[in-house]
Formats: structure tokens, C-alpha cells, sequence
């Protein structure tokens, strides 16, 4: 996060020249064959050494990498000196430069380890108590609706951070959660969601969470006023607001002109990014689902993962690793994206969720110096939860003309051992072929020996898999609160360590508002045609067409 570009250093040349003289010969099945002791090699198992037991193992051995490729892609995170800005970060220094901001989500989950001085800092336990009192009150019934009902629906009033970490994690934790409290997320100003979302709540039993770093976003205020105006038709009185509308903000001003009472917000500070908050107040709707022990679980999990990051030698250092790996295949293969494939059902969300986290964060194309990068920088993230990606896109993975990497991710254990565990071990098979699939693939002796004498050429090659293709393998025990926090802690780090080595700002977002500003002007003119100015005839044309159709 110097800002110096990539392509200097001593490193990135040589990987280069790596790629350039030794990528046609990196093939995975003769690395297996020549090395038995390949996994060994090339796998690390993570214990966490504070906090919740936690282990996890990260496989890299099916990636297209060498001893000298994974020590070059080290020396280049060295050069960039990822260990010093890592520093930076945990002690608070404003490595967000063009906002002038810390970048202290790991302030969050430290649970005074780490010494860590920043304004705000200090005020960390006290939200957490504030939470905790909260959560409690609402999950036992004590917190009582405007008519003397106890709650049993919560809505999740938010967008981006404000909503994609919340709605991940209650999926992801299921398991841990309250089956008798209902909890909806509203992101989308499209008014089906509120609309639809709102027909599911009784105003006497909702709790509605706004959940707005800035407080000023259109879609959750525009939301948020609906909701109040949906609840108050019923309630009618606005002193009822206070039993049924929390507020997650660093923006008390505009949380009090909204009617919130402080004491019904919780605060969090603008040293925590939108895709990083939901170890902030902005996991008030975790809490509440999966209570607040589980929700501490989750951010000890998250400390013990950052712990790891923070004090562990690079080529044992996961998020350095799994940085190393992406950056081969980002900047010297020329792979454009990432899949994240979690073989768990609970989490569904996760590529949604890394989706914000890691391509607003490195979705970048200007150093911090304002220097044009001549590389590429963050991957396109996408994903489904196995197996049902494999029915759909899997095709193109293993056949396709691209390289797709993948990071595939499994519990050793479900939650739901029905059948006799039966649902699992089918999971888990496929869990373990398709990356065998993908790195070994299938050759023509092999599928010619299949089909037997007389199989056309053309049904030959269709079936050949060229094998080669790479991937991670992470696995764990069993997804709980500890683990799913670890778990997104070392996409966070690895993010981090992309970013200082591409040279950019991980944490600002300067590419969502150009968007913005133009809605606005254009939500000015949707009137009548006239007032359709100062755009191209293209756009003109799209509103002009809604003018003439639309009926309100
Ligand atoms: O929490 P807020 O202030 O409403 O912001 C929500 C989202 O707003 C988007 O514009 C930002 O790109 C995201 O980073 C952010 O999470």
C-alpha cells in the first residue's frame, strides 16, 4: 500500500520471467507423480493459539505453483512490505489515505490484545456491552413492543456492509440461531422488497434495525421512512417509535432527526469500512439471531485468525498464502476471476458476501500515488455453495477456455447428520473429485479406452478433460461461531495483502459514487419529457420510453 506499482519490483520481474520460462512444464499430475510428498509440502494446518479452539487446513497443492514460484511470490510480498503495512494497520496509522482514516475493523475483535490507539478505541467494549444488554432484553421477551408483545421479527433496514455481512452470517449460523425470532433483511429500493418484506411483520411484534454507517444512504433512509410510516399507520403514536426502530450509524445528528433516541443507537466509527463492519453494531441483527455468547465467538474466531496474520512468518501466514496463489494467477496467468465454492449449505451467501468485500476493496486501477497500473489488480469473485454449482456452471470450469480458479470450502462434520450422515458423505465426495477432476483431468488414452473401438473422434475429444486447472482446498471441523469468524478474517487478510502488493487503497470506494450523483440529477427530471437534459441520446431515449409507458 506504498503506492508503488507492482511491476517494479525486483520480484514481479522475476516471477515474470518464472511464467515466461517454466509455466508450460508447471503440470500438476507430474508434480504429484514426481513428489510424493507434494500435500505435505504445500498444505498448512491453522490452530488458533488464542480465543476458541479453531483449526482449519488450507490445501495449495493443486495450484499451479513450485517451490521457487511460491518463494518469488513471497519475496514480491515482502518487497512490497505487506509485514510493515500489516503493522500499520493494527496500530492505526491511516493507511486509507484519501479518506485520512484508520482501518481498524481487527479493533473490533480484540478484546484488548493488540494495543491499539485510536479515537473511538476505547469505546469498543462499552458498544459491545450495550449490545449485549440489548440482545438479551429483546431474545427473553423483556423488551416489549408498543401493545406489550414481545418480539418476534426483526428487519435488517440496510445495503452493502450495512447489509451483506449481516445477512451471510445469520445464514452461515443457523444452526446457532433463534428458531422462534423471524429476521428479514431489506437492502434493495425497489419497493418489492420492502413491500413484500413488510406483508410478512405484524407492527406489534417487528423490530426494525436501520443499519447505515453514513445514514444517508437513499436506499436504506428511503426504506427505513417507509417502514416508519408502514408501522405508524398502525401505531399511530410517534413515542412508539422508540420500542420499535434501533439504530447501527456514526452519524447520531442524523439518527436523532430521524426520530431514534440515542439510547436506542449503537455506535460504531469511521475507522470501520462498510464491507468490514459486521464485527460492529452492524452485527446487532447477528446478535440478535444467534445471541450475543455466539456473536463474541464469532469476533474471537476473527481475533485468533488476525493473531495469525499478525505474528505468524510469511510462508506459513495463510492470508499471505492465499494471497500469493491469487496473485500467480491474477497478474502472470491472466485469470480474471475467483470462485469460491463452500460445499456447506449454510454458506450460500459467502460469495456474495466476498463479492463486496473484495472487489470494492481492490476493484482499483490507480496506485495510492495516482500512478495508472500496467497490471491486473482484484478478481472478480462469484461462487455457489456445491453441489448445485456443479449442475450449472461447473461445465466451463473444467472444459472452458479460461482458467477459473477456485477455493473450495468444506466442514469435515454437518450440523445436519441426517441419514445417518448419508447427505454428507455424498457432499464431501464431491467436495474431494471435483478439484481431482479439475487438476488431473481425463485423457484421451483414458476416454478412448472408455468408449471402446469405434467411437467417433469428434465424441473423443468432447470428452477429454484437459485437467491442470487449479484450485484450494480449505477444510474445518465443523462451522461454528469461531470458525466462520476465522474463516472471513483470512479472506479479509488475504484482500489486505493483494492490495499493499498491487500498491492501491483497499479501503476507500471512490467507483460507487459517480453512479450516485447521476441518479440523482436524473431522479430530478423523470417528470416530464422536457425536463430530460444534458444527457446522451441513449439515455434520453431509455427515459423518454419510461415516460411514455409508465402508470403510477
Ligand atoms: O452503511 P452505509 O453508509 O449506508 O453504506 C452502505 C454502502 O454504501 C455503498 O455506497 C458503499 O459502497 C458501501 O461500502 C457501503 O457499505
Amino acid at each position: 500500500m506504498s503506492g508503488n506499482l507492482a511491476s517494479e519490483y525486483p520480484s514481479w520481474k522475476k516471477l515474470q520471467q518464472l511464467y515466461d520460462a517454466e509455466h508450460s512444464k508447471i503440470v500438476l499430475k507430474d508434480l504429484f507423480a514426481q513428489d510424493p510428498k507434494r500435500f505435505e509440502k504445500f498444505s498448512r494446518e491453522y490452530n488458533s493459539t488464542s480465543g476458541p479452539d479453531v483449526t482449519m487446513l488450507v490445501d495449495l497443492s493443486k495450484n499451479l505453483i513450485t517451490e521457487p514460484v511460491l518463494d518469488t511470490l513471497l519475496s514480491l510480498i515482502k518487497e512490497a512490505k505487506v509485514e510493515e503495512y500489516r503493522d500499520k494497520m493494527f496500530a492505526g496509522e491511516h493507511i486509507n489515505t484519501s479518506e485520512d482514516r484508520a482501518v481498524l475493523h481487527v479493533a473490533l475483535r480484540n478484546f484488548n490484545d493488540f494495543n491499539i490507539s485510536e479515537s473511538g478505541v476505547d469505546e469498543v467494549q462499552s458498544v459491545l456491552n450495550h449490545m449485549k444488554e440489548f440482545t438479551e432484553a429483546v431474545r427473553s421477551g423483556e423488551w416489549k413492543g408498543y401493545t406489550g408483545k414481545t418480539i418476534n421479527t426483526i428487519v435488517n433496514i440496510g445495503i452493502g456492509g450495512s447489509d451483506l455481512g449481516p445477512v451471510m452470517v445469520t445464514e452461515a449460523l443457523k444452526p446457532y440461531s433463534k428458531r422462534d425470532l423471524k429476521a428479514h433483511f431489506v437492502s434493495n429500493i425497489d419497493g418489492t422488497h420492502i413491500a413484500e418484506t413488510l406483508r410478512e411483520c405484524d407492527p406489534e411484534t417487528t423490530l426494525f434495525i436501520i443499519a447505515s454507517k453514513t445514514f444517508t444512504t437513499q436506499e436504506t433512509i428511503t426504506n427505513a421512512e417507509t417502514a416508519r410510516s408502514w408501522f405508524l399507520e398502525s401505531a399511530k403514536d410517534k413515542a412508539h417509535v422508540a420500542k420499535h426502530f434501533v439504530a447501527l450509524s456514526t452519524n447520531t445528528k442524523a439518527v436523532t432527526a430521524f426520530g431514534i433516541s440515542e439510547a436506542n443507537m449503537f455506535q460504531f466509527w469511521d475507522w470501520v469500512g462498510g464491507r468490514y463492519s459486521l464485527w460492529s453494531a452492524i452485527g446487532l441483527s447477528i446478535a440478535l439471531v444467534i445471541g450475543y455468547d455466539n456473536f463474541e465467538q464469532l469476533l474471537k474466531g476473527a481475533h485468533g485468525m488476525d493473531k495469525h496474520f499478525k505474528e505468524t512468518p510469511l510462508e506459513k501466514n495463510l492470508p499471505v498464502l492465499l494471497a500469493a496463489v491469487g496473485i500467480w494467477y491474477n497478474d502472470f496467468y491472466g485469470s480474471q476471476t475467483l470462485a469460491l465454492l463452500p460445499y456447506d449449505q449454510y454458506l450460500h451467501k459467502f460469495a456474495d458476501y466476498f463479492q463486496q468485500g473484495d472487489m470494492e476493496s481492490n476493484g482499483k486501477s490507480v496506485t495510492k500515488n495516482g500512478s495508472k497500473v500496467n497490471y491486473q489488480t482484484g478478481p472478480i469473485i462469484w461462487g455457489a455453495s456445491g453441489t448445485n454449482g456443479q449442475h450449472s456452471f461447473y461445465q466451463l470450469v473444467h472444459q472452458g477456455t479460461k482458467i477459473i480458479p477456485a477455493d473450495f470450502i468444506a466442514p469435515t462434520t454437518t450440523h445436519n447428520p441426517i441419514e445417518n450422515s448419508k447427505h454428507h458423505r455424498i457432499l464431501l465426495s464431491n467436495f474431494f473429485a471435483q478439484p481431482e477432476a479439475l487438476a488431473f483431468g481425463k485423457t484421451e488414452e483414458e476416454v478412448k479406452k472408455e468408449l471402446g473401438p469405434g467411437a467417433s473422434d469428434a465424441l473423443i475429444k468432447s470428452k477429454i478433460f484437459p485437467g491442470n486447472r487449479p484450485s484450494t482446498s480449505i477444510m474445518f471441523p465443523l462451522l461454528t461461531p469461531a470458525t466462520l469468524g476465522a474463516l472471513i478474517a483470512l479472506y479479509e487478510h488475504k484482500i489486505f495483502v493483494q492490495g499493499v502488493v498491487w500498491g492501491i487503497n483497499s479501503f476507500d470506494q471512490m467507483g460507487v459514487e459517480l453512479g450516485k450523483v447521476l441518479a440523482k440529477n436524473i431522479l430530478a427530471q423523470l417528470e416530464k419529457p422536457s425536463d430530460v437534459v444534458g444527457h446522451d441520446s441513449s439515455t434520453t431515449g431509455l427515459i423518454h420510453y419510461y415516460q411514455k409507458y409508465r402508470k403510477e
